[in-house]
């Protein structure tokens, strides 16, 4: 597991600063982003009203105490409710800031349109500029590499120090601004504008600045606005009965009555789950562009990943140099290594480095007057046309076949069984041509990385599919697919497979999660419900997704997905306690307030309270202390088990909802016992 970023979450300064801004969000114009608890505010203003003129509130002078008490208790319920919004909110401060010390204003080497270098400040560099970046510089800005190759420490970003290596073309091209070449130089396009980097968007993002309401949350609140105007209404209602049978009610009571009644404990705690569910992600140096997609990640049905990177480890390695037709074992290791000579994908480079080893040399100036052709996802081949008119080429079985063909060769008839044997240990095939002639086969081991097996099988508990892509034989797939217990998996794809995958599970009704990195990966990212992209990736794949991984590593999806189901969970979880909470204290005060004017609901005071008002303030207090005991619960979230969605779903409500339906009974007596013996 990465490093996640270790924010410290409850500082002292974090506190206090949340108790402060807990009172600044007291201002009726903030309050009424938080219905719920603004109705409790206005509440708050009549019940302080009746103290000062307790007669025009249907109040006796007697009661002016009783009112206070109430007031007092309101504005603390509504102080709660802030608190656990601004604690929230403390906490992403505090990851903003960490972030923004990492955004260091540096000089750039700005490079000009002769050619020349100016030293600039990197905060005027705008988007299209092209800085040099040489040993020991910091990169002053996002961008992609136009030339050279180099090892960059981003240790700034994800905090992993480990130099990544970085090259021009491909799919490491892009840098982040703020990390630091170690070797080599190289030249950076910048491809944003001040203000609009990745370190900045994470940090509006974390700072809440930019936290827009998720679907989940908005469709919440509209349930919780209808449930507290249907209480209004019934607490209204009850005005006119209680005159019909000459029963005095205050509005103190009746306000009282309201506040226990409406979901106060869910709507004090519902933005403090989402900004904590935010920062969960954050922690994870995942950039999620909204809430949203923290949400949609919580709902993933179906999930796409790359075989090669994400299943397996990235570079593929050479393993072995197989000849065939008759040719010898020299040979084929001679062409393999000629034609991966200008070959910069992990691929080429490892068959050089195991060429190399066996002793293979090449004439200096093979590569003079030789045209490379580079490997595509689309050919899947490669390798050089020298000048003496030899052609060499290396590639998938399939596509090999193809060229021998068109050329008017023929296959060798043990080629398959070669192809087959290497296919069947879930080993890549790159077959070796010369002109049209086949010589061999290379043997790429491909390995899984540790740990995939369980994973998977945690994603299927989930209720969560898993689809491998890779441009790999069928054989080597089924190989890799059965290995790493993947439930389905498309060989021999191509660019637009992974959108038609993600088509036609959506199509199903099913919501889809997908990693890439390469440019070719940008229209599937945009297309997929959940797209993260690899930080190491393109520009064009990081423009694509709604997510972004710092540490570029593709497994992420998989917590990325917990996260949000977490969210989910932990909010449905705090809802079915409110409501539960507030359904139980309805049975406990009523009859407890009704009782000495109507006897005949005595049978339903099982409570026993020790008296009408002192089961008023026991049950208001109780509604008040309830926010801050749970907002562990609301920044942690619930405990989580990768289950199936509705298993879990009916433990927690049994937990949550049993829970919200005795916790009341209980807490109200508790502070019963404790007001009557004081008073
Ligand atoms: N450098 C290379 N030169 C020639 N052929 C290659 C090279 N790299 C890969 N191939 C062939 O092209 C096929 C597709 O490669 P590609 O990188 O598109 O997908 P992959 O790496 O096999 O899987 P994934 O899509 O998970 O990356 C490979 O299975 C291999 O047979
Ligand atoms: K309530
Ligand atoms: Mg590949």
């Amino acid at each position: 597991m990465k490093r996640k970023r270790e924010i410290k979450t409850m500082s002292k300064e974090i506190v206090v600063g949340a108790i402060k801004n807990s009172f600044v969000k007291l201002n009726p114009l903030k309050m009424y982003k938080n219905p719920v608890m603004f109705v409790v505010e206005v509440g708050m203003f009549i019940t302080l009203l009746a103290t000062i003129f307790p007669t025009y509130f249907g109040s006796t002078y007697d009661e002016v105490g009783y009112n206070a008490l109430i007031t007092f208790i309101l504005f603390v319920t509504v102080l709660f409710a802030n608190f656990a919004e601004a604690l929230a909110e403390g906490r992403g401060k505090a990851q903003a800031d960490t972030l923004k010390k990492t955004k260091k204003e540096t000089m750039a080497k700005l490079i000009k349109s002769d050619g020349s270098i100016k030293m600039v400040k990197s905060s005027e560099l705008k988007k299209g500029d092209i800085v040099l970046c040489e040993a020991g510089d910091i990169i002053p800005a996002d961008g992609e590499i136009i030339e050279g190759l180099a090892a960059i420490d981003e240790s700034a970003i994800t905090g992993e120090s480990a130099p990544v290596i970085k090259e021009a073309g491909g799919d490491f091209s892009s840098v982040t601004g703020g990390t630091k070449v170690i070797s080599d130089s190289i030249k950076v396009q910048v491809t944003v504008d001040e203000g609009e980097s990745f370190l900045d968007r994470m940090i509006k993002m974390v700072e809440g600045a930019k936290r827009q309401k998720s679907p989940n949350e908005i469709a919440l609140t509209t349930v919780l606005v209808s449930l507290t105007i249907i209480f209004i209404i019934v607490v209204m209602t009850l005005y006119p009965m209680a005159k019909f049978v000459h029963v005095r009610i205050s509005a103190t009571t009746l306000i009282a009555l309201l506040v226990c009644l409406i979901p106060t404990t869910i709507g004090g705690l519902l933005s403090a789950i989402g900004i904590a569910g935010m920062d969960r992600v954050t922690r994870f140096n995942v950039i999620a562009m909204s809430g949203k997609a923290v949400e949609a990640a919580g709902d993933i049905d179906t999930m796409l990943l790359d075989k090669t990177g994400t299943i397996t480890f990235g570079n593929r390695l050479a393993a072995d140099f197989i000849p065939v037709g008759g040719h010898k074992k020299e040979e084929v290791t001679y062409y393999a290594l000629v034609s991966s000579l200008k070959d910069l994908t992990p691929e080429g480079r490892s068959i050089v480095d195991l060429a190399k080893k066996m002793g293979v040399k090449v004439p200096e100036d093979i590569l003079d007057g030789a045209v490379v052709i580079e490997f595509t996802a689309e050919t899947r081949m490669s390798g050089l046309n020298l000048k003496d008119g030899t052609i060499v080429r290396k590639g998938s079985y399939d596509k090999v076949k193809e060229y021998i063909k068109e050329q008017g060769g023929e296959i060798p008839e043990d080629l398959d069984k070669e192809v087959e044997k290497i296919s069947l240990l879930g080993g890549t095939p790159l077959v070796v041509v010369k002109d049209k002639e086949v010589l061999g086969v290379i043997y790429l081991k491909d390995t899984i990385k540790p740990g995939m097996k369980e994973r998977f099988k945690q994603l299927r508990a989930m209720g969560i599919k898993t689809i491998m892509v890779t441009g790999d034989n069928p054989l080597t797939a089924k190989t890799i697919a059965e290995e790493a217990g993947v439930d389905e998996f498309i060989a021999e794809s191509k660019p637009e497979d992974k959108i038609n995958v993600i088509k036609r599970e959506q199509a199903a009704g099913r919501l889809v999660a997908m990693t890439g990195d390469g440019t070719n990966d940008a229209p599937a990212l945009a297309q997929a419900d959940v797209g993260l992209a690899m930080n190491s990736g393109t520009m064009a794949a990081k423009e694509a997704a709604n997510m972004v991984d710092l540490d570029s590593d593709p497994t992420k999806i998989i917590e990325v997905v917990a996260i949000g189901k977490q969210l989910l969970m932990t909010r449905g979880a705090l809802t079915t306690f409110s409501i539960a909470n507030d359904v139980a204290k309805y049975f406990a005060i009523l009859p407890a307030i009704m009782s000495d004017t109507l006897p005949s609901i005595k049978v339903l005071d099982i409570m026993k309270l020790s008296s009408p008002t002192n089961a008023i303030l026991s049950a208001l207090i109780f509604n008040a202390i309830i926010i801050p005991i749970l907002i562990p619960i609301a920044m942690r979230g619930v405990k989580y088990r990768p289950m199936s969605a509705n298993a879990l779903l009916a433990r927690n409500l049994l937990i949550y909802g049993l829970g919200g339906l005795i916790a009341p009974f209980v807490g109200i007596k508790l502070i019963d016992l404790i007001i009557s013996s004081i008073f």
